[in-house]
């Protein structure tokens, strides 16, 4: 198979100005040339909003909530395809085995949520396992992994490269609806049992994708 390209985007770049949405199409649509893409799109504050409404008239389960995570991030997934196609499969793909049957046929794939208990970063790292890919590029809403939440301890150290093993011990996040925050526990998992790499870069520097590409390291690479 063609290089591929496995490329995870929170969900936050859809809670901003339209003017950074287009340049991750124009880059994508660049990269697609010479990879095909697998591209996962977070839930951002779509998800929480509607998550929040969803506890504010009762739903508890996080089953529902998840559910609602899940399609908030695939409607984030139906814009991107709404700009890529016909380049882009036209709808956000709905599990693994579809991917691998499409993945063929077009150059870029989006997907947005797959099933509860987990968060895009796990979806991510499904795909990049189901399509044997070795490295996950995470535009996340942080520049690096520290040793503790730098949105809460401003005197945390970052690292720029990090083991799954030692993030594990660092990672505190709850592993609920609308929370899972920087990477989930699952996605480690996969990420260990298939040696693959995530690489973390900021999602308001969407060019960065070029330097990882030439092999350099703008943000934090977390290894197996
Ligand atoms: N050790 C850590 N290093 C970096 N960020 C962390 C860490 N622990 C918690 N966080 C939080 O995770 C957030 C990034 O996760 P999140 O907001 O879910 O982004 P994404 O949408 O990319 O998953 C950061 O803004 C930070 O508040
Ligand atoms: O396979 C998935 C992907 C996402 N989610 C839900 O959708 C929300 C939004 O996804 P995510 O948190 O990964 O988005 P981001 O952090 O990028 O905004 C998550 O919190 C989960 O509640 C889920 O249940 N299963």
């Amino acid at each position: 198979m063609d290089d591929v390209l496995v490329i995870k985007i929170t969900g936050k770049l859809f809670d901003t100005d339209a003017s950074l949405i287009k340049g991750y199409v124009e880059i994508f649509k660049d990269l697609s040339r010479k990879y095909k893409l697998a591209i996962i799109t977070g839930g951002g504050g779509l998800a929480r909003k509607y998550i929040g409404y969803a506890r504010e008239i009762g739903v508890s389960s996080n089953y529902w909530l998840d559910m609602i995570g899940i399609r908030s991030a695939q409607l984030n997934a139906y814009l991107l395809i709404s700009s890529l196609y016909p380049k882009a499969y036209p709808e956000p793909v709905n599990n693994l085995e579809e991917l691998l049957r499409i993945i063929n046929n077009y150059e870029i794939a989006v997907l947005g949520g797959l099933i509860p208990g987990q968060s895009t970063a796990s979806v991510a790292l499904e795909v990049a396992e189901a399509l044997g890919v070795n490295k996950v590029i995470d535009y996340s809403a942080i520049d690096k992994v520290y040793d503790k939440d730098p949105v809460k301890y401003p005197d945390a150290k970052p690292y720029n490269k990090i083991s799954i093993t030692k993030l594990r011990e660092i990672l505190r996040q709850k592993q609920l609806p609308g929370e899972y925050a920087l990477i989930d526990l699952r996605a480690l998992d996969i990420a260990e049992r298939s040696k693959i790499t995530i690489i973390i870069t900021h999602y308001k520097k969407p060019e960065t994708i070029y330097d990882i590409l030439r092999g350099e390291n703008p943000g934090t690479i977390i290894y197996p």
